[in-house]
């Protein structure tokens, strides 16, 4: 399948040839920069009967059971999340994501836009899971360019000899930090372990947009940092410059911000739900209890004795009982969102699984309010942003795989047999390109206050960006 391109019809095709088709797990992805136009003024304009058409095609001739298609090139009204039935009765779902197009399909229109006005990207910690993931994000996106990306063991070596998925994409070699030139570069994504990533982001040039992946500038209250992991915090002026990076609950903020601390996955897929529902006081702030599981690369890409295939497979184990380093982040979010003092129970479980996580949440409902109460509450909260996706009321809960390599946070909740208690049940990716997601936000910002930015004028408004991730 990685090797051929088949066309379909007469305008339009699907290039199968590139190695961005599948993540570094070999699931089977398209992107939706493969569906294109022949005519280059097209490319944008990818209409959703002709992917399911050709999907429909290649699902029967491959046996595919799903397709991700990343498709955050494409416009707005053009993508949809799909489910079709194929020929051989399995049902094949078609999950829209973010962006881009693979270098040998872009038009030579998107190849200009690439070199006079893309944001120009480092990624320090390229050789990992997360910064492996933003470089298969960013590596064809029509508004970034990769100039600089970073690995400590791996340094000097290509992305294509650590990630072959990624082998087909032209992109500079790693280097060390204390090699990187930062001279070409606008923003950098720091994809670096804990405790070590404050000390790399204090000595970077303080014109570089950040944003942080590690859990470095999440707390707000030092002290707290050093409680949950074990060392004082080196920077705490620069944790005073953060902006914690919940999209959905502070977009301007990122907007505006310069060092953006992206939130951990455990706390992503908890906030998502519990914020809205605690901000319309719907949820009492007492005994709320998380029983939360994982896929092994939450863990990292170092090789950890507890993460050996043996000790991982054909079983589940909990970890970090009453002690695990989220528990004072989703309680900063919890707490922000209700002006007081929130406490949880938070259980996170390690599942034979590379990635994916799901939180199941307990709650009391408040006096007088129903589980309908909490759905129109969230329906509401969230109807008008694009990656959290509120199940019908009463529909099974999301596995999830149906979230796999997305954006998407997908969640639902359900009525507990003990009266006056709701169950809520919320799915992402943990290795989630919602990382990616934050970042166009707050990159968008980039371009209006830039001279290139302004020298472009209106190829680089927010809207334009927008269109990007928005799909
Ligand atoms: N995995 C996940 O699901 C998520 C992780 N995070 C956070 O993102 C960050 C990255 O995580 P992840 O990608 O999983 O980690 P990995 O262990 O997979 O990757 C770590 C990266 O950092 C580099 N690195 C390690 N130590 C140093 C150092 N001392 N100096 C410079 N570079 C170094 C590694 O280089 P090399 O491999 O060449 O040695 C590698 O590129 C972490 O802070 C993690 O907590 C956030 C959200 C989700
Ligand atoms: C399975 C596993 O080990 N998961 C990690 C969390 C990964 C994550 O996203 O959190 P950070 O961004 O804070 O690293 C853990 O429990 O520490």
């Amino acid at each position: 399948m990685e090797n051929e391109r088949e066309s379909y019809d007469d305008s339009w095709s699907i290039g199968l040839r590139n190695l961005n088709l599948v993540d570094s797990n070999h699931s089977p992805w398209i992107d939706g920069g493969f569906l294109q136009s022949k005519s280059p003024s097209e490319f944008y304009s990818i209409s959703s009967t002709r992917i399911i058409l050709s999907l429909k095609e290649m699902s029967s001739a491959t046996g595919l059971q799903s397709v991700s298609l990343d498709a955050g090139c494409l416009r707005k009204e053009k993508a949809r999340i799909l489910k079709f039935r194929s020929q051989n009765g399995s049902t094949l779902s078609v999950r829209s994501s973010v962006a881009s197009s693979p270098q040998s399909l872009q038009s030579s229109k998107m190849v200009t836009l690439k070199s006079e006005s893309t944001v120009r990207v480092g990624v320090l910690g390229a050789s990992g899971y997360t910064g492996s993931e933003i470089v298969r994000l960013l590596a064809n996106h029509p508004h970034f360019c990769i100039t600089l990306m970073t690995a400590d063991r791996k340094a000097g070596q290509s992305i294509g000899s650590v990630f072959p998925h990624l082998i087909t994409q032209e992109l500079p070699n790693m280097v060390a930090i204390k090699d990187a030139d930062f001279s070409n570069v606008d923003a950098v994504f720091c994809c670096l372990p804990h405790g070590t990533t404050q000390d790399i982001i204090k000595a970077l040039p303080s014109r570089l947009k950040i944003v942080d992946l590690s859990a470095d500038f999440r707390l707000r209250n030092t002290d707290e940092y050093e409680e949950w992991y074990g060392q004082p915090h080196r920077a705490p002026d620069l944790q005073k410059e953060a902006k914690y990076g919940l999209t959905e609950t502070s977009r301007e903020e990122i907007r505006s911000a310069r060092l953006v601390a992206n939130p951990g996955c455990y706390p992503t897929s908890t906030l998502l739900p519990l914020v809205p529902l605690l901000k319309a006081h719907l949820i009492e702030l007492r005994n709320i209890i998380i029983d939360a599981k994982s896929g092994v690369s939450g863990a990292g890409r170092g090789a950890k004795e507890a993460n050996l295939y043996t000790e991982i497979a054909e079983g589940i184990h909990s970890y970090g009982i009453a002690k695990h380093r989220h528990v004072p982040e989703i309680e900063q979010g919890l707490t922000d969102a209700s002006n007081s003092k929130v406490t949880i129970s938070f259980t996170p479980h390690l599942m034979p699984m590379s990635r994916g996580m799901q939180s199941t949440i307990y709650v009391e409902m408040a006096s007088g309010v129903t589980i309908d109460d909490l759905h129109r509450q969230l329906k509401t909260s969230y109807q008008d942003e694009e990656f959290v996706v509120l199940l019908e009321k009463g529909a099974p809960p999301p596995h999830t795989r149906n979230v796999r390599g997305s954006n998407y946070c997908v969640m639902n909740v359900y009525q507990d047999r003990i009266p006056g208690r709701a169950i809520i049940v919320s799915v992402i990716d943990n290795l989630s390109t919602r990382d990616f997601y934050t970042s166009l936000c707050f990159l968008s910002a980039i371009f209006s206050s830039t001279d290139r930015g302004k020298k472009n004028g209106s190829s680089y408004d927010v809207n334009f960006l927008r269109r990007g991730y928005k799909v």
